[in-house]
């Protein structure tokens, strides 16, 4: 029935399409529930179109430019479904296209360049230290931008803001020390330019985006009555805070809800340890307890105690009234109940070598250092380290080395695999014990038969 439909495009839906303003690296579901969102309901949404690149392939890029870059955002809640078309992406292209980023990257009417590129992609690029200094095509997201900044730089097109969006501590000013880096082994001169001309803006970034289903699809099609090969599915709930200075102008986000702060740290930890710390711990604990979505998880009793202790302790160190501590855990505890959102565990346990150094060791230092055990955010590193002795192939970043961490046993083990997060607490034989005596908690004998995962 949907092949009969007209496809999703501009002829289809005559929406009006805004000049480029903004390039986006890292065109994925999240991209779209979030920034393009934002975007379209800014008030003067009209002057700020985004070209979009995917990272790694192009099969995002091409299905949406097939629909001139429209897409319809499934907004899913218990309550139902809506329905609602973006027009903010004018322009979707295959990452690889480097020339066409390195054009728009330059041309002074663009004003900022927003990424989501995952945690993985900020570690240096040495393949493209050689391919920039070669003057060949960069195959990194950041190698890509440096080459488009260069570009900028000799086109003398003025400043511009780099935002990631990435769920990183800190992510501006890991973005500046990434480009800033990979840029000084190329050219020292470029980096002194974007010292003085690039800022790097850090945001807290909330949204839950899970992959979109061929049900999805089918969904739109039968609701809408337009075929959309791109729907994104996402919850009701977003939230956009953002520091830091946008030299040549940005779209007034703020009338859509975004938050623009001095602070962002107390943000960023409330967002990065409660909602996406709970998220590793269902991740990894919910996994070896045979659920397969958040919904799930959070449903076992055994997950639930985990989350709710590591919250507990995480709270702890979260100051601040205007961050309503406890009204924002009840809320997570809604949102991640919302069943209708199947937000699969095995897509969040991805690269958790990154993830767990930002979720789990500042609270595991801070309750150190309060004289605390700090057993919430170790259940946490324990419950990795369970997962990745029954599913050593899990993608990782430092996939080698936590291959041979897996090679040790016992507590040798567990010390080699907390080193991959912190070298110090891999010291602490307290901590190593600590980890060990949870992890064994999570041995599939043991957790079958397990009231609580004590
Ligand atoms: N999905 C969510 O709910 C959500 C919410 C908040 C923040 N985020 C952030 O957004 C990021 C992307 O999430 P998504 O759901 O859009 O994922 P996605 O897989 O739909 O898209 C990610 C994009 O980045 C590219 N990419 C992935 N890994 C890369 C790598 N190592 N090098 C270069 N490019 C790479 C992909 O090709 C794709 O274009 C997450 O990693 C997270 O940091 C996601
Ligand atoms: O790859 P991650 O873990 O950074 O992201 C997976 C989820 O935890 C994440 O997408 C959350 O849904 C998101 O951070 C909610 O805003």
């Amino acid at each position: 029935m949907s092949a009969e439909l007209p496809r999703l495009g501009r002829d289809v839906m005559p929406q009006p399409k805004a000049p480029v303003r903004m390039v986006h690296l890292g065109l994925g579901a999240f991209h779209r529930s979030h920034q393009a969102w934002y975007t379209q309901h800014a008030g003067d949404a009209g002057k700020w179109g985004i070209a979009s690149f995917t990272g790694r392939r192009p099969d995002a890029a091409e299905v949406l430019a097939a629909q001139d870059g429209l897409f319809t955002i499934v907004e899913r809640s218990d309550a139902g479904d809506s329905f609602e078309v973006v027009r903010s992406i004018v322009e979707a292209v295959d990452g690889a296209d480097v020339q066409r980023l390195v054009e728009l990257v330059a041309a002074t009417q663009t004003a900022v360049v927003t990424l989501t590129i995952t945690e993985a992609a900020y570690g240096f690029g040495a393949d493209d230290v050689t391919l920039l200094r070669a003057g060949e095509k960069p195959t990194t997201p950041l190698g890509r931008l440096v080459r488009g900044l260069a570009a900028r730089r000799d086109a003398d097109a003025g400043p511009l803001a780099v935002v990631s969006c990435d769920n990183l501590s800190d992510n501006g000013n890991v973005a500046r020390h990434a480009v800033a880096n990979l840029a000084r082994e190329v050219d020292a001169g470029l980096a002194d330019w974007i010292d003085a001309n690039v800022s790097f803006v850090s945001t807290s970034v909330d949204r839950i985006t899970p992959r979109t289903t061929a049900d999805d699809v089918q969904l739109v099609a039968r609701k809408c009555g337009y075929r959309d090969e791109a729907p994104v599915v996402a919850e009701p709930f977003r939230n956009w805070v953002l520091s830091g200075d946008f030299p040549a102008g940005r779209p007034r986000w703020e009338d859509a809800g975004a938050l623009f702060v001095d602070h962002i740290e107390p943000y960023e930890n409330r967002k990065l340890w409660l909602l996406n710390g709970a998220h590793s711990i269902l991740a990894y604990a919910g996994q070896l307890r045979g659920h397969t979505t958040v919904a799930e998880a959070l449903a076992d009793p055994v997950c639930l105690h985990a989350v709710e202790e590591f919250w507990d302790e995480a709270s702890r160190h979260l100051a601040g009234d205007d961050l309503r501590i406890p009204e924002y855990r009840a809320a997570l505890l809604d949102r991640f109940g919302n069943s209708r959102i199947a937000h699969h565990l095995a897509q969040i346990a991805m690269d958790a070598s990154t993830k767990l150094r930002m979720r789990a060791i500042p609270v595991l230092r801070a309750e150190r250092a309060a004289g605390r055990s700090g057993e919430g955010a170790a259940r946490m590193i324990a419950a990795w380290a369970a997962y990745v002795d029954s599913n050593p192939g899990l993608q990782d970043p430092q996939s080698e080395a936590v291959a041979v961490a897996n090679k040790e046993v016992g507590s040798e083990r567990i010390a080699a695999l907390v080193a991959l997060l912190d070298a110090e607490l891999a010291r602490d034989s307290a901590v190593v014990e600590l980890v060990h005596k949870l992890s064994i908690s999570f041995a599939p004998e043991v957790s079958a038969n397990a009231g609580t995962a004590a």
